[in-house]
């Protein structure tokens, strides 16, 4: 959150020029405050794992976060009860004449497929097309994020040469950025995938910047200039369990999957994982909150007709 001092006190520079937020005093004096209007677009299968991680990772600030839970309705869920979805969540004609802060489309485990036999993707074109008029800013997350890099810039995914999963270390490549301020200069994060985007595509479009990566994970973070859309390549949100869970199921299936990395104490798969990310999700997701949500919207969302 922004401190707020007398304009000319001098630490004020020195705290500027180390990229933490003061706001001084005219502009906190004429800040109006209202709670953020937050859709969140829950393609995940275990719906309500999903809800729990990411309104956890939202809590972490002083803002009132109004969340509204979204799902595709050209997609029948098998694993989460229709009672719960008609309970709990909207569809996209009931939301897509009103305004939002900001929009997150999850990830989804469908990264095997190409984008269209996703049999929603037609559905969530159009989610993404009406979030460049309709939200202040999107955050995308694994799937969600390849799915927007590909509808938005035209970049491919790829497939890994086997599945990637664990707890990957992370290099902040600008510290200057709002998206990764206060963050150490490396950062640790979860992946689960079998697939990945790559830099070099990324950097065919100058309007996209990287912001953290990894020698084992690759691309992590990635941005638009006026930070509209941003791009989450991995799992901040996962609970201390959940790639236990993954893993677990995939033995049980017969995968022969490996063990997530720099996740179990001594690889011991029955011991019970340290959690290493929470800081870095919490910080993650306040920095989007605050910096390209709640500083930069407009007070006044207005519906259409
Ligand atoms: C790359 C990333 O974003 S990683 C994020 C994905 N991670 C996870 O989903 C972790 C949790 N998921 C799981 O553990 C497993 O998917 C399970 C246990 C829920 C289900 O596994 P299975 O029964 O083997 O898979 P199943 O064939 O039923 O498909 C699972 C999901 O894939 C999605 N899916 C599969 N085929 C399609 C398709 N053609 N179009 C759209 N979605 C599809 C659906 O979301 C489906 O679940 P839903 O019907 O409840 O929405
Ligand atoms: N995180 C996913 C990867 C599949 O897309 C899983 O292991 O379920």
């Amino acid at each position: 959150m922004p401190i707020k001092v007398q304009n000319e006190l001098p630490a004020r520079a020195v705290l500027e020029s180390e990229n933490i937020f003061v706001m001084d005093e005219d502009r906190a004096l004429s800040q109006d405050i209202r709670p953020l209007q937050i859709l969140i677009l829950n393609l995940m299968p275990l719906k309500e794992d999903t809800e729990t991680q990411l309104l956890r990772a939202l809590s972490n600030t002083p803002l009132q976060v109004d969340c509204t839970f979204l799902m595709m309705s050209s997609h029948v869920s098998t694993h989460t009860s229709a009672s719960h979805l008609n309970k709990f969540y909207v569809t996209f004609d009931e939301v897509k004449r009103n305004k939002f802060d900001g929009l997150i489309i999850t990830g989804a485990p469908v990264e095997n497929m190409e984008f269209e036999e996703v049999n929603y993707w037609e559905e969530l074109k159009t989610i993404m097309e009406w979030s460049k008029t309709h939200v202040h800013s999107t955050l995308h997350i694994c799937w969600g994020a390849q799915a927007g890099l590909y509808y938005h810039y035209g970049i491919p995914k790829y497939m890994r040469k086997s599945k990637l999963s664990g707890i990957y270390r992370h290099r902040i490549l600008d510290r200057k950025v709002p998206l990764v301020r206060s963050m150490d200069d490396y950062v640790m994060a979860p992946h689960s995938r079998y697939t990945e985007v790559r830099r070099e595509d990324i950097e065919k479009h100058p309007e996209l910047q990287i912001v953290a990566e990894s020698d084992e994970a690759g691309v992590f973070l990635v941005l638009n200039r006026d930070g509209s859309q941003i791009f989450v390549q991995g799992h901040p949100e996962y609970d201390r369990m959940t790639l236990n869970n993954e893993y677990h199921r995939d033995l049980k299936k017969g995968l022969n999957p490996e063990l997530p990395c720099n996740y179990y104490e001594n690889n011991d798969p029955f011991s019970v994982p340290v959690l290493t990310w929470r800081n870095l999700s919490n910080t993650l997701y306040a920095n989007w909150l605050n910096f390209y949500v709640y500083q930069t919207t407009d007070y006044i969302l207005d519906a259409e007709e």
